[in-house]
């Protein structure tokens, strides 16, 4: 585990939470799966306020628990289930966070931004009724999303062991203000942006066969790609990026313990 081991999973996590994003733009608002009481067809055992789309994930994730997924370290689900048991064959995951920060996650908040305000500036209004379909697609990019965010940890575990004195002495004084300071890098986040934003160009653009694949084209103005790239852009800038941040504080504070 090294930082530019831990930044190229991040590179390849962009790559799965903008395509995650464009499956999602496919389909429209279709705002009824997101009402709380929304009631559709029996309520049959069906608990109040859920939203479709809250029951729609807290039941995959119940069945993904069955099948191994949160015996990784890097997979964090939204609601913690009582499933006691795997149906997965045991595996010896690796385990490189140190235990007393390992469970720092920050999946209420990506919950709260992702449904309030990245989803109005993805799905176009509308209801064509295709409910189970959108929330599919709404868990695919909420999953890809905890993963990148909450992979802070990682990239947190990697920093104190590169400068262990200078981060001890943070930790110990409790500092937030110095700890973000001390791990952000203005450069790498710069970076990042700018390469979210051409992922969302290249990947997001109607392939053709005549004509070259460009993107710089001036044809290619903001309203031909399937997720505009400066929404893209605007999702790490004001998401993605500090609230990694936020995990990785967190996690340093729990370094220690
Ligand atoms: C993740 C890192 O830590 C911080 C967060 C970044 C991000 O979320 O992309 C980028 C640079 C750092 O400010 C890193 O250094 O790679």
């Amino acid at each position: 585990l090294g930082l530019d081991t831990v930044r190229e999973f991040l590179t390849r996590e962009e790559d799965t939470i903008v395509f995650s994003l464009i499956e999602r733009a496919k389909h429209p608002l279709n705002l009824p799966a997101y009402q709380d009481h929304a009631c559709f067809g029996p309520s049959s055992g069906r608990r109040r306020n859920d939203s479709f789309a809250e029951l729609f994930v807290r039941e995959s994730e119940e069945i993904q628990a069955k099948a191994g997924r949160y015996q990784s370290q890097g997979e964090i689900p939204f609601f913690h289930s009582r499933v006691p048991f795997t149906l997965a064959p045991p595996y010896n995951f690796t385990i490189d966070l140190y235990p007393a920060a390992a469970s720092v996650n920050v999946n209420d908040a990506i919950w709260g931004f992702y449904f309030n305000e990245l989803l109005p500036l993805l799905a176009k209004n509308g209801d064509d009724g295709n409910y189970a379909v959108t929330a599919a697609s709404d868990l695919a990019c909420l999953q890809a999303l905890s993963r990148r965010i909450n992979y802070g940890r990682y990239v947190a575990e990697v920093k104190f062991r590169g400068d262990q004195q200078r981060y001890t002495a943070l930790i110990s004084s409790k500092d937030k203000d110095a700890l973000m300071t001390l791990l952000t890098s203005e450069t790498q986040e710069d970076v990042v942006k700018r390469r979210v934003e051409k992922k969302a160009m290249v990947f997001g653009q109607d392939v053709t066969l005549d004509g070259p694949t460009e993107t710089g084209d001036k044809n290619t103005s903001q309203s031909s790609f399937k997720v505009s790239p400066s929404v893209v852009y605007k999702l790490y800038d004001q998401w993605v990026i500090p609230l990694t941040k936020n995990v990785e504080v967190e996690y340093l504070l729990h370094r220690l313990d």
